[in-house]
């Protein structure tokens, strides 16, 4: 049974993830609990969608990422177990990042949700299938040259996690977080050369998890060049199945 859902029913880029403690309105005619999923190779705006989606439709956009990136300074042993795979740029195992994320869900049971970078493999997949019954999977396809231009244009504040771009969404001041003031850095697995590696390996884990969605008819692929022209379609999809909070023209 999804955490949160009742009976049969089924029920957080400029800020990559909102602050989760803070509040989210959720809309009265909301009787159901949404589960979406939004998936993409590095670089193809999951962050920048799911941020977008968490601040108009009221969800909390989980991002599988940050909250490994959080335990890494917490002496605990998923974090100093994440660290080691962190660093090399390598997915963490799947016990370890199912935990995780099975462990973020359980607080989460009462609230609209947006797992960005989970499940990234099948092992995952069917891990969240256990507690959860998935609503939407969102699908970013994005070619190959965009990717690598955008991700050589990515700075990120590492606290955070807040990303910019400097075409697209670039910070206030050169170099600098938009709202603690601290340096952005480029990520090393951002270069071209890390890029092409990185993407082959996307799609080999992600091909079966995509397939298997696909199977269930909840699968929705949304490709192009721009996440701004992507968005509608994104904000339409999500108005038929949760009332916004906010009204699309917005960014
Ligand atoms: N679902 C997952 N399974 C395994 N490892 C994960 C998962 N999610 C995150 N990680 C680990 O955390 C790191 C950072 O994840 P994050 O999603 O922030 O960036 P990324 O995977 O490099 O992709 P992107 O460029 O799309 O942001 C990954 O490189 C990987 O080591
Ligand atoms: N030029 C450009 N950059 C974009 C667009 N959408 C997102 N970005 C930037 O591309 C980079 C990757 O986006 P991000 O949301 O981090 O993607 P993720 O790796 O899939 O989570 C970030 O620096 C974004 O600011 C777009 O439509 N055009």
């Amino acid at each position: 049974m999804c955490p949160g859902g009742a009976g049969g029913a089924r029920p957080g880029r400029l800020t990559r993830v909102p602050p989760r403690s803070a509040p989210v309105p959720v809309p009265a005619m909301a009787s159901k609990l949404l589960r979406a999923v939004v998936l993409g190779p590095p670089g193809s705006g999951k962050g920048t969608v799911c941020e977008r989606i968490a601040r108009r439709f009221g969800l909390q956009h989980l991002s599988s990422g940050q909250f490994l990136r959080e335990s890494l300074g917490g002496g605990g042993e998923a974090g100093a177990l994440a660290q080691q795979y962190l660093e090399r740029g390598l997915l963490v195992p799947d016990h370890v990042i199912t935990r995780l994320m099975m462990a973020e869900l359980e607080k989460r049971r009462e609230q609209h949700w947006l797992l960005d970078g989970f499940p990234r493999t099948l092992g995952q997949a069917k891990a969240l299938d256990g507690i959860c019954q998935l609503d939407l999977v969102i699908s970013l396809n994005i070619p190959f040259e965009t990717l690598k231009d955008r991700l050589s244009a990515r700075w990120v504040h590492p606290a955070s996690g807040r990303v910019y771009n400097m075409d697209f969404n670039p910070p206030h001041t050169q170099g600098v977080d938009d709202l603690t003031g601290e340096p952005l850095v480029q990520r090393e697995d951002d270069r071209p050369e890390a890029v092409a590696a990185r993407l082959r390996k996307y799609k080999d884990a992600a091909k079966p998890v995509m397939e298997l969605y696909k199977s269930r008819g909840i699968l929705h692929s949304f490709s192009g060049t721009e996440t701004n022209k992507i968005w509608p379609y994104v904000y339409t999809l999500l108005s038929s199945r949760i009332p916004p909070v906010l009204p699309e023209e917005e960014h």
